[in-house]
């Protein structure tokens, strides 16, 4: 075994999650990544693969992966004695346990996003269900350290337990409202006539929406159907819609009563009153943060210079030229590459912002990507 510099193995390596794991174990750690996927990787064998490999990991669909993993213990037959097995699936108990009938040490990982397009986890959760970690553990712990995760321990039935509030809820309330926006949205000007009638927090919660009618479809489906949890969360989510639905339709005043005890009161007392103030201060961040990226006047320049003072120069191209700024946001473009986006004030002059474009494109300071909203046609970036 090669504790220094394993080589890595991907079972799933042409999936979303493949992909990015081989890209960050070449690029972020310069170790070298074999993979299997039949959808496009068979040179190698199951049999092969193992063998080439020091660390194999499974990032194939949830519903599949205890089979795949079933079928890799089969083919294994006890050479992986020495190897390091992981998995990043969704679910945690299945699959680690079908890990821990191999003779490989286990961990289960669950990164708590999509493959982010930056190169590292950073910023993002992941639970590590350490089940059993032996002579690894030095190269694990770098690994860690590497991805740039929040990692939180957990064992895996916990985990399992805890997504179905984390994801099985949010996933199922989120596919119920689009749902419901689908029936109902027509008869209302659809979801463009919807738009302008928007509060802050049907914008957030229709990005959410979004978010999972865009992304890949097995996942939430195998998320609802593969953890044992759910079905008692998704119990207890449709007694408290259908006890609200009853009470509107009874329309009592102690019905009223009853909604504000259930729903609201006792809610409020379990949450606790510094929770409730630091979530509900959140929501209003985000309401600024959401009306900052509405301003259809903005400009958006990428940074090419990662060092200090490299935002100061850019600032000061637009104070020399006295452009006002209502605001300024490090973002990422939808490609993922690090934006600075500054809102520009209503009374912005075209010809001092035109100016200032031109000053970041000719000295080197930045590339703007976009301007939107002021009339900058004569720059040619
Ligand atoms: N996408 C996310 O948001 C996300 C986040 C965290 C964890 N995960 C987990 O990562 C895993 C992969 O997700 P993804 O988004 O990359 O899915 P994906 O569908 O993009 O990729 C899965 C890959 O597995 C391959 N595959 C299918 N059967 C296989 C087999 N028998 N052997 C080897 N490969 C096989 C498929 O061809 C595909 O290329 C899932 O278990 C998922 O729960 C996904
Ligand atoms: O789309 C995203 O970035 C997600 O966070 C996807 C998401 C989620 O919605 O919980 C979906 C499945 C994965 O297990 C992890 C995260």
């Amino acid at each position: 075994m090669n504790y220094a510099k394993p080589r890595i193995g991907l079972v799933g390596s042409q999936g979303s999650y493949g992909r990015w794991l081989r890209h960050f174990f070449e690029a972020r750690m310069g170790l070298e990544v074999f993979g299997r996927d039949p959808s496009g990787e068979t040179v190698l064998s199951e049999r092969a693969l193992i063998e080439a490999v020091d660390v194999l990991i499974f990032c194939a669909p949830i519903r599949q992966t205890p089979a795949v993993i079933q079928h890799y213990v089969k083919h294994a037959a006890g050479i992986e004695r020495k190897q390091l097995w992981m998995d990043i699936t969704s679910i945690k108990v299945v699959p680690v346990a079908a890990m821990l009938a191999s003779q490989a040490q286990v961990v289960g990982l669950h990164p708590m996003s999509a493959a982010p397009k930056s190169p590292t986890l950073r910023g993002r959760a992941m639970v590590v269900c350490q089940a059993r970690l032996d002579t690894w553990r030095p190269w694990f712990e770098q690994f860690l350290a590497a991805t740039e995760a929040d990692c939180v321990h957990a064992d895996a039935d916990q985990h399992d337990r805890i997504m179905a509030l984390v994801q099985g809820m949010v996933h199922a309330t989120h596919m119920a409202q689009g749902a419901v926006l689908r029936e109902l949205a027509p008869a209302v000007g659809g979801l463009e006539g919807i738009r302008p009638f928007s509060s802050v927090g049907y914008e957030l919660d229709s990005a959410v929406t979004r978010r999972i009618l865009a992304s890949n479809p097995a996942i939430y489906q195998d998320i609802q159907f593969e953890n044992p949890y759910v079905e008692p969360m998704l119990e207890r989510l449709a007694v408290h819609v259908g006890a609200l639905c009853e009470l509107v339709r009874s329309g009592h005043d102690t019905a009223r009563q009853q909604l504000r005890e259930k729903l609201l009161d006792k809610s409020r007392v379990y949450v606790g009153e510094q929770a409730l103030a630091e979530g509900s201060y959140a929501f209003e961040r985000l309401g600024y943060l959401l009306a900052d990226l509405r301003e259809p006047r903005y400009i958006s320049v990428f940074l090419p210079l990662d060092r200090p003072g490299s935002l100061r120069a850019l600032l000061s191209a637009f104070e020399q030229r006295g452009v006002n700024l209502d605001s300024i946001h490090s973002s990422r473009s939808a490609e993922g590459e690090l934006l600075f986006r500054m809102g520009l004030s209503r009374d912005c002059d075209a010809d001092a912002l035109r100016d200032a474009m031109l000053a970041i494109e000719r000295d080197g300071i930045g590339r703007v990507v976009e301007a939107a909203g002021v009339d900058v046609s004569s720059v040619n970036p």
